[in-house]
């Protein structure tokens, strides 16, 4: 097996007055998609918001691609794309103006996203004022946004949330695309079905620790026997 691409080792992330992720270690590698399940409140926007470098780790370190980047935030924020919660955009933008500041041509921006932004819709919302879009068409400017920094390393913190079907199936399949091309995607995740589905890699949060590695091969299993991992997922969460 490569190198792995993401390294995490022992990394704590502080909320507030307190520990909300501890001493976790994950290794990622290129071109995999890397689900991350757990309770509400159990640390999984924590980990991911402090991997993008909008959170500093408060131990541990972090490597990309062999360069340790564990205090550099800035560096962190420039080489993983990051998805912005769809409820901080500013109602007063319209999506170009929006995408404008990040990209140089919101257009060749939007028709370069291929079949992610036809998932997405996005050209059909260009021209409207953020403050008119639905919860789900502020989640699919959200997701555009974190692939305006070209970098193969996307970090997405549950990208399906108010996404309707159609939506929500066409993205999963373009997501999945970006990975058999060499994206490489993390994901937190509340639908265990798509797990098993698409990520070749996984963790399970309790309490801000990981309580379960989910290797490829636990996936795979998983996809072909989903209502017994939907079951044993469901127990382990519970407890
Ligand atoms: N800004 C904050 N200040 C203080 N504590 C916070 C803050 N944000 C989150 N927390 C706490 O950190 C812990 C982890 O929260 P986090 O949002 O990472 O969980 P999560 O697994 O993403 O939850 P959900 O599934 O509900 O999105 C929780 O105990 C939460 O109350």
């Amino acid at each position: 097996m490569t190198n792995p691409h993401l390294t995490l080792r022992n990394v704590s992330v502080a909320r507030g007055t307190r520990l909300a992720v501890q001493d976790i270690s994950l290794s990622i590698h290129r071109s995999q998609w890397f689900g991350i399940i757990g309770a509400n409140g159990s640390g999984k926007t924590t980990l991911l918001r402090a991997t993008a470098g909008r959170l500093p780790f408060a131990t541990g370190t972090c490597t990309l691609d062999n360069t340790d980047i564990t205090t550099n935030r800035e560096h962190r924020a420039r080489h993983i794309g990051f998805a912005p919660p769809a409820d901080t955009l500013p109602d007063a933008l319209r999506v170009r103006e929006l995408l404008g500041f990040v990209t140089p041509d919101p257009d060749t921006f939007t028709r370069q996203l291929g079949p992610l932004g036809h998932a997405l819709g996005l050209s059909d919302m260009l021209d409207r004022w953020i403050g008119d879009c639905s919860a789900g068409m502020r989640q699919r400017v959200a997701l555009a946004l974190a692939f305006t920094t070209d970098t193969g390393t996307v970090i997405l913190d549950e990208p399906f949330n108010w996404l309707d079907p159609v939506a929500t199936y066409d993205l999963k399949h373009a997501l999945q695309a970006r990975v058999a091309q060499g994206l490489t995607l993390i994901t937190a995740l509340h639908d265990l079905t798509t797990l098993a589905q698409c990520c070749t890699g996984g963790a399970m949060l309790a309490n801000g620790r990981i309580v379960l590695n989910l290797t490829e091969h636990d996936l795979s299993d998983a996809n072909h026997d989903l209502r017994d991992f939907e079951a044993r997922t469901i127990e382990r969460l519970r407890h």
